[in-house]
């Protein structure tokens, strides 16, 4: 009779078990929603370094509000066909934009300080914001397949996960894993 009184304490019940296997699962696709978006981020991040490479040396600003608004108006676009939330959508871009800048602003430092690591050749500006538009289209996708993930608790934990290991991934330096944290600022709900 202890041994089976012990059994009883010790061994799980199916009614203790599920509600956690339930959360298991339930962070695992979370996490499955929130890879695309970090390693959709650092894409676009990495096109950073060809439009800073295109606006080095003509003398032109690095901010563009007039394509900025385009951007943020054709992402709002397609959220709403997408049925997705166009104001979430638009938040996380307006992060995304940012840390572009990060990018453009922290290299464009780099080769002044040192002109020997400058580029030598221009990329095509307009051939660029091409495929930052492509870039742009994904990222939509992702944000629409990932109300559930964005708004659950352990979002931010799981994010961050998700951005180490992109890091790893890309080998990113410091300047784009400070830029890559601030593309992803508030793809959580609650952050
Ligand atoms: C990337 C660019 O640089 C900046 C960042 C933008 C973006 O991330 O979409 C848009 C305009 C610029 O303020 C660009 O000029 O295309």
């Amino acid at each position: 009779a202890p041994a089976a009184l012990s059994a009883q304490a010790t061994a799980p019940s199916a009614e203790a078990t599920a509600p956690a296997a339930a959360t298991t699962r339930s962070a695992h696709s979370a996490y499955g929603r929130l890879g695309p978006l970090a390693g959709l981020s650092a894409e676009r991040l990495a096109t950073g370094d060809l439009v800073a490479a295109a606006k080095w040396g003509t003398g032109g600003p690095i901010d563009d509000p007039a394509r900025e608004q385009e951007v943020l108006d054709a992402v709002a676009d397609q959220a709403r066909r997408l049925g997705a939330d166009p104001a979430a959508t638009v938040r996380i871009f307006r992060d995304q934009i940012e840390a572009s800048k990060v990018v453009q602003r922290g290299l464009h430092r780099r080769w002044h300080a040192d002109p020997a690591q400058a580029p030598t050749t221009r990329p095509d500006l307009d051939e660029v914001r091409k495929e930052i538009n492509r870039i742009n289209g994904e990222l939509v996708r992702a944000i629409a397949r990932s109300p559930h993930a964005r708004s659950a608790p352990y979002c931010a934990p799981l994010l961050t996960v998700a951005a180490a290991r992109v890091r790893h991934e890309r080998h990113l330096d410091g300047l784009h894993r400070v830029a890559l944290a601030r593309s992803l600022r508030s793809v959580c709900d609650g952050a």
